[in-house]
């Protein structure tokens, strides 16, 4: 985050490369042979239906889940071999259900920070968003959009090069997914790598520079959105969600879960 001023040194290295990934949960392939890079200043989107797998890959990329075959390279670095040195880089949004319910935003930041050994000012990133004049609310009473805020606070504290969020603007209203979508985009601009699995499709063509589809165990189509939208589109006012649902099937019937 460029709250606090970096030295300018440009990353050469992709901030994730995941090469040929295959998951099982015992005999139910999730990922099969999915390869997928995510460069510096970038925020590269994961479009999928529920309970495709995103969730999955991104444990497997931050070494939560085995896999079983494959590579997965953070900065340069296996994560099979170098999982604690890539989570001092790596800012992940936690769960909600990692929070401590008790515990007040400004409690909640100040334990995450404890964590790291060159934490960011937390009092800043609360600043930035829009967290500092609620700080003493506890988690347990936060709304959806003050508790999404947070985890994204959360996720910054490290002053990562690559972060990682799973649904951030998910049920949020349009202020609070605006905020979000700024400190992203400053993130961005500070050349931080961002991968972002989301179900909003304007969330996507607005902030992302890549997008990967999930279906069927498989990336179908990669690209910017435009990218996509040409090469999948039925007729010319395709948007990305209707060529999203081309892609991914405009049934419930099949859905995964
Ligand atoms: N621990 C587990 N054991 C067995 N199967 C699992 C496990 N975790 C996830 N799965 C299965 O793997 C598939 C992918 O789940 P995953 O949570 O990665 O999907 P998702 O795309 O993140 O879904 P959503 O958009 O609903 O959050 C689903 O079929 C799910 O039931």
């Amino acid at each position: 985050m460029s709250i606090v001023s970096k030295e300018e040194v440009l990353p050469s290295e992709p901030s994730l490369i995941v090469d040929n990934l295959t998951k099982n949960y015992a005999d139910n392939i999730v990922l099969d042979q999915l390869s997928l890079t995510v460069n510096p200043g970038e925020i590269h989107g994961i479009l999928g239906r529920n309970g495709i797998g995103k969730t999955t890959l991104i444990e497997c990329v931050v070494g939560l889940r085995p896999f079983n075959q494959g590579t997965i390279k953070v900065g340069g670095l296996d994560i099979l071999s170098n999982r604690d040195e890539i989570m001092r880089q790596v800012g992940i949004q936690p769960q909600e259900a990692n929070l401590f319910p008790r515990l007040s935003i400004e409690e909640t930041m100040q334990l995450f920070s404890s964590f790291y050994g060159d934490p960011l000012a937390y009092s800043e990133i609360m600043n930035v968003l829009d967290l500092e004049r609620i700080k003493n609310k506890r988690v347990k009473s936060l709304s959806t959009g003050q508790k999404q805020r947070l985890l994204v606070a959360l996720s910054l504290i490290g002053d990562p090069s690559f972060i990682i969020l799973d649904e951030p603007t998910t049920g949020i209203d349009p202020q609070v997914k605006q905020l979000i979508w700024k400190v992203l985009q400053k993130e961005k601009t500070d050349h931080n790598a961002i991968l972002l699995s989301t179900h909003n499709m304007e969330e996507a063509e607005k902030i992302c520079d890549r997008v990967s589809i999930l279906h069927n165990k498989k990336i179908v189509a990669s690209g910017t959105p435009k990218e996509i939208i040409m090469n999948n589109r039925k007729i010319m006012n395709d948007t990305l969600e209707d060529v999203f649902l081309h892609l991914t099937g405009s049934s419930l019937r099949g859905e995964i879960d």
